[in-house]
């Protein structure tokens, strides 16, 4: 059984702080602070250039998503890190529609992450020749796949709801009528057991600076199955994707696997620190998280709804059916948050009206929830949101 009391001491947790935005930005590992100094120091100071080979980082981007393999269900050697999420969908959905050529339907929902919906779209135009996306309710995915879809994009976890998707049952439809599927997992990568290979999922994508505490800006993940990888044709076809980079060859030739999905240099630094998060995930039980992370959750669905009725549960009472956050709904929503955020309690405000916080075993436990429902409920019973500086909104939210 994993000891949660001490994952949480793994961790830079500032004082008098609940946070509950994990699910958003990770805190820092204090192993992290310290691999990144030693990669800084110790190899891109003193190694320079031959740091590439001596600290083999020309391979990180398959042996790190390697680690990140087993918490997505992933075949080994089928997860390669780098770029953006963004990136990534691209990249994916790219491939997807090369590989199901006579169609032209890309279905997502509208719960989806917007920039995976503008990615899509702004595929769809570069593309031309008919190609469009299509947009339904999240409840409706599954009656919606039918023989003119090409490939269905669709993010497990809603990140505002929290609802999840039927990942197995979405997959075997689309297979069904001769769809491909692509996963965004980023509001699933460790925040419970992903099972992409058992589910027979085609590509996936993911972040690593959510659950996986990669810090700002780390790099994402995709995965392509095994049957797909050395046939799926990279539409960003850069050199570290090339089967031979310094052959510098002017052809592109693709490299095997999941390999081919690399574009350009690797983020040693961001990886750096991935790895030393990984470390604490590699002793994770994730039976164990799934059962503590909904406990967490129940607690504080119990919590707020006997303190503050005003609030309005937004994420799906059904374990099934969600992922590892939870989030109410009101009006004043952005204020909420605020004051929450002005006593310590970091959670992030979804427009127009969702107040969202994300419980991850790792570094919060029952007596955070508990200290966070306390002071929920005093800013509902005594109204402390409804002050003008709480309605500002800033830049990011
Ligand atoms: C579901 C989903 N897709 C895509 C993104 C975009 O990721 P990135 O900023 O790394 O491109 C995010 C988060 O920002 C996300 O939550
Ligand atoms: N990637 C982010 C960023 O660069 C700034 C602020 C927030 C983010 C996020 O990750 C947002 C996140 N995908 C969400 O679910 O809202």
């Amino acid at each position: 059984m994993t000891d949660f009391a001490a994952t949480k001491a793994q961790f830079h947790l500032p004082q008098g702080m609940i946070y509950l935005d994990g699910n958003s930005l990770g805190p820092l590992p204090h192993a992290a602070a310290a691999r990144v100094a030693q990669t800084v120091t110790a190899e891109w100071g003193d190694m320079l250039i031959t740091a590439w080979n001596k600290a083999a980082w020309m391979d990180k981007p398959m042996r790190v998503g390697d680690r990140i393999a087993r918490l997505i269900g992933a075949e080994a050697g089928h997860v390669v890190m780098g770029d953006t999420l963004s990136i990534k969908v691209y990249q994916a959905l790219a491939s997807c529609l090369e590989m199901n050529p006579t169609r032209k339907v890309i279905l997502s929902d509208t719960g989806n992450f917007p920039s995976d919906l503008y990615m899509a779209e702004g595929l769809c135009r570069t593309l031309g020749n008919g190609y469009t996306l299509k947009t339904v309710a999240p409840e409706d995915v599954l009656d919606a796949i039918d023989g003119t879809v090409a490939v269905t994009m669709i993010t497990e976890v809603d990140y505002r709801t929290g609802r999840r998707h039927n990942m197995a049952a979405i997959t075997a439809r689309a297979h069904q009528h001769g769809a491909l599927t692509i996963w965004d997992l980023a509001h699933s990568a460790g925040a419970f057991q992903v099972e992409l290979a058992k589910c027979n999922a085609d590509f996936a994508v993911g972040c690593s600076y959510k659950y996986l505490n990669s810090g700002p800006g780390g790099p994402a993940f995709i995965y392509v199955a095994p049957r797909h990888a050395d046939t799926a044709r990279p539409a960003l076809s850069g050199w570290q994707g090339h089967a031979a980079p310094f052959a510098f060859d002017l052809d592109y030739r693709p490299a095997t696997g999941a390999e081919r999905m690399r574009v350009g240099t690797p983020p040693i630094l961001q990886l750096a620190a991935l790895e030393a998060s990984l470390d604490i995930w590699d002793g994770i039980d994730m039976a164990a998280l799934r059962k503590t992370s909904l406990a967490l959750q129940d607690q504080y669905i119990a919590g707020i709804e006997a303190a503050c009725p005003s609030l309005t549960l937004a994420t799906p009472r059904n374990h099934a059916e969600r992922g590892s956050q939870v989030s109410f709904r009101h009006p004043e929503g952005y204020a909420i948050m605020q004051a929450m955020i002005a006593r310590g309690v970091i959670g992030d405000f979804r427009a127009p009206d969702i107040i969202r916080c994300g419980f991850t075993p790792l570094f919060i436990d029952a007596a955070d929830v508990d200290k966070a429902i306390k002071i929920i409920a005093d800013i509902m019973q005594n109204n402390l949101w409804d002050r003008s500086e709480y309605k500002t909104r800033a830049k990011v939210t």
